[in-house]
């Protein structure tokens, strides 16, 4: 066993000496099967949620209903959740109640896929009632026992079946493919932040143009947020290999491609919830993306947009344009460098500076000439010193 495994290994044992079960389960152990990075371990364990809580000393309650208690053991974090069923179903939604249980089986018949329904002991003896490993070898998604069961307890589990099918690469397994297409309605009982969550990791899975395609194919994305209209769209999406595009880029080239108008991109991505930050970078490329389409770049161009809008806009520029992604990139680059000036507030002249030269009160003149400052320093029509900036402006204002 390596890490991160290792490291948990005395905190199992300590559950097994107070005489319950524990396990690695999960994505963790999914993941090591397929020689994947992970992160962190999620345990499971027939002790209860108090049970855990009355063994170790430092312990944080994130979702006790759920039976989720973090234990915070050997200077690291652990998520210790007791077996359970989770007997009661609201609208497709994760149970509004579970049943702690204490078979260990009946818990992992209880989880998504079979490749996520792998125990691990603390010696790295499997457990897997469900074949995963066997699925994990013949690369297949495929459910638990039915999949209409699965898809109905938590729908969410549709998009996690495509953006599985995204970040591994994995084909789906028929049953499940059909029962994607069946439930797909489902999905609409879902909060927007799990779908999110998904989406957002399989828009960056090396599949993700075949994902994408999926979720038009399966009709998923019809239950997605604002993307309904967009069917059109979304097959001009998976057009491109996207590989080399980070996530906001490839909203941005999303929002691009769906041809989503002007006025209701931002409306789109809050639909979406995305983080404030965010939309605002990725509306930042889309404006570029459409200006660079009809035009090259121009000295005003590069200044406004800044270095980091400029690359992530060609890169797309590229991909439209079946171009190597970083062609010209690296001119770009340079021709940014050089400007003389990359913000306003790098010009050596303030509006104290004019009002002393002109002798004038403050007013709106004062934003209007150093606008012209400014555009004369990036065009190199004055250095940028204070002296000759004067000179400048006092020359203007006798022609
Ligand atoms: N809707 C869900 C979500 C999770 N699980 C189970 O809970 C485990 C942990 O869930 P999560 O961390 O959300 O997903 P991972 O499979 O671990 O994927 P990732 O590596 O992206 O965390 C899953 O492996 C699966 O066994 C499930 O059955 N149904
Ligand atoms: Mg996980």
């Amino acid at each position: 066993m390596k890490e991160p495994f290792l490291s948990a290994i005395p905190l199992l044992t300590k559950i097994e000496d107070e005489g319950y079960e524990a396990y690695f389960v999960g994505g963790s152990v999914r993941d090591v099967l397929l020689g994947r990075e992970i992160d962190d371990v999620d345990i499971a364990t027939s002790a209860t949620p108090q049970e855990i809580q009355a063994i170790f000393p430092k312990t944080i309650d994130v979702g006790v209903e759920h039976g989720t208690i973090v234990v915070l053991y050997g200077g690291r974090t652990y998520e210790v959740t007791t077996f359970r069923t989770e007997s009661e179903y609201e609208d497709c939604r994760r149970p509004s109640e579970v049943q702690f249980i204490r078979s260990l089986r009946e818990d992992l018949k209880r989880r998504d896929f079979t490749m996520n329904a792998i125990a691990m002991d603390r010696t790295g003896q499997l457990i897997d009632p469900f074949y995963g490993r066997q699925a994990i070898e013949n690369k297949v998604i495929q459910t638990v026992g039915k999949a209409e069961e699965r898809f109905s307890e938590d729908a969410l589990r549709m998009m996690r079946a495509v953006r599985f099918f995204s970040q591994l690469n994995f084909g789906i397994e028929t049953t499940t493919g059909e029962a994607l297409i069946q439930y797909a309605h489902l999905l609409k009982h879902i909060s927007t932040e799990r779908k999110l969550i998904e989406f957002e990791k399989l828009l960056a899975g090396k599949n993700r143009r075949n994902a994408l395609e999926m979720l038009h194919a399966t009709g998923l994305y019809t239950y997605l947020p604002g993307m309904a209209p967009y069917s059109e769209g979304l097959t001009r999406m998976y057009k491109y290999d996207t590989a080399n595009l980070i996530i906001e880029e490839m909203w941005a080239f999303l929002i691009y491609q769906l041809r989503i108008n002007e006025s209701e991109i931002n409306s789109f991505l809050k639909a979406w919830k995305l983080p404030i930050k965010k939309i605002k970078k990725v509306i930042q490329i889309v404006k570029w993306l459409k200006i660079r389409v009809k035009m090259d770049w121009t000295v005003d161009f590069l200044y406004e947009a800044g270095m980091e809008t400029i690359l992530s806009t060609e890169k797309i520029y590229n991909l439209l344009h079946n171009q190597e992604i970083n062609y010209r990139i690296d001119d770009l680059y340079q021709q940014y460098e050089a400007l003389p000036i990359k913000q306003r507030s790098e010009l050596n002249v303030t509006g104290n500076d004019l009002q002393l030269w002109f002798q004038k009160k403050q007013g709106p003149w004062i934003k209007e000439k150093l606008e012209r400052v400014e555009k004369a320093v990036i065009h190199r029509k004055v250095s940028n010193h204070n002296q000759s900036i004067r000179e400048w402006l006092i020359a203007c204002n006798q022609n």
